[in-house]
């Protein structure tokens, strides 16, 4: 059945989520913060600032207005980088105390927020009003936006406390090209996605310096038993951790030319600045940030993360980095299963 659906945030995963919503059948809103991109949208069907040459269907209508966007949906999806998800979070919350409508809330933030360590789903239940939603629900997992703009065959998970709106959310985005399974582990999930990126900047950097298939291959596979063991630490469920939120999700972070994170990497081994990298990428690079969370709660509780600890050190303490690779392979002889 056709939903009405908000989609909060125009970048290249909401904007392109939103095309696969609309051509799903539901009367899909786009909301930017950008009056040119409104208008580029709703005359041209394009979005040339985040996914270049592709036309969205011409049904997906943009707007600028928040309160226009929401009236009557059924689904709220924030596609808000960490960053910014709290403000529009609690812009969304003012509007939703004030509106007849009781929408499900879907987030696609990859993050932890500085300074509280939260997970994206904590961040948005702090600001929504309690009994004006149905609900939050994550939709996380190995879905890289140009890809899915080609529709390239791509399974997601979508999480939630709730099954059966785990399941009404994945009705809603299930087609031919788009699959969506259910996941009653959303710790782990957001944990998962949050955490993925920062293994792929280190992926990116061994490729920069020249490493080969065996080096990514131990960064992805030691990089997970570090993301489970963090997660875990939280009450996680360790098999989230082999799923689509997480090997899948690393695994094509870590791999691909189409990461944010993983070309962030491979620039900072080829010797560029965090600075240069960050002002010619022009989309948002999460794991630059989610380093610095991962590596200060780890610290706190005693997790051993080697590889997020040498990624926050070339990121944030400006080590260079040929001498962390030397320091991450010169440690002590452990065992591999804990
Ligand atoms: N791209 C992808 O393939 C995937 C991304 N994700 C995750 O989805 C989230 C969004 O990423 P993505 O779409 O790629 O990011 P982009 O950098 O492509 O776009 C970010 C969007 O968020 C908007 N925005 C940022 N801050 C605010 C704010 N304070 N108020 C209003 N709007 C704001 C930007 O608006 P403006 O243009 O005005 O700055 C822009 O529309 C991230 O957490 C990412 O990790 C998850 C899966 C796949
Ligand atoms: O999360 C993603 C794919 O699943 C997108 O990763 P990047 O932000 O590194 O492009």
């Amino acid at each position: 059945m056709s939903k009405q659906i908000a989609v909060l945030g125009a970048g290249s995963w909401g904007s392109v989520l939103a095309n696969v919503l609309t051509e799903n059948g539901h009367h899909v809103t786009l909301w930017t913060r950008s009056a040119e991109q409104a208008a580029e949208m709703n005359t041209h069907h394009t979005n040339q600032k985040y996914v270049h040459d592709f036309e969205y269907e011409s049904a997906l209508t943009a707007t600028t207005e928040m309160a226009q966007a929401i009236a009557g949906a059924d689904m709220i999806l924030l596609a808000i980088p960490t960053k910014g998800l709290r403000q529009v979070a609690h812009q969304l919350g003012q509007l939703l105390a004030t509106m007849d409508i009781k929408p499900v809330i879907t987030h696609v933030t990859k993050g932890l927020e500085q300074g509280t360590y939260k997970r994206p789903s904590e961040m948005i239940a702090e600001e929504l009003p309690a009994d004006h939603y149905q609900g939050i629900t994550v939709l996380s997992g190995p879905s890289h936006a140009e890809s899915v703009a080609l529709h390239d065959m791509t399974a997601v998970t979508i999480a939630a406390n709730d099954e059966q709106l785990a399941k009404d959310v994945q009705g809603l985005f299930m087609n031919q090209y788009f699959r969506a399974y259910t996941n009653n582990d959303v710790v782990g999930v957001e944990v998962a996605a949050a955490l993925k990126n920062v293994i792929a900047i280190g992926s990116g950097i061994l490729s920069g310096l020249g490493y080969k298939d065996n080096a990514r291959a131990a960064l992805i596979t030691r990089g997970l038993a570090e993301i489970r063991r963090f997660g875990v630490s939280f009450g996680a469920n360790p098999m989230t951790f082999i799923g689509l939120a997480g090997v899948g999700d690393l695994v094509v972070t870590a791999t691909s030319q189409n990461s944010r994170n993983y070309r962030c990497g491979f620039q900072l081994g080829q010797g560029q600045s965090v600075a240069e990298i960050e002002a010619n990428m022009g989309m948002v690079i999460e794991g630059l940030s989610t380093v610095k969370v991962a590596h200060e709660i780890a610290e706190k509780r005693h997790v051993s993360m080697p590889i997020t600890d040498a990624i926050y050190k070339v990121v944030y303490e400006g080590q260079a980095i040929t001498e962390v690779v030397t320091e991450l392979m010169g440690r002590e002889g452990t065992t591999e299963v804990e």
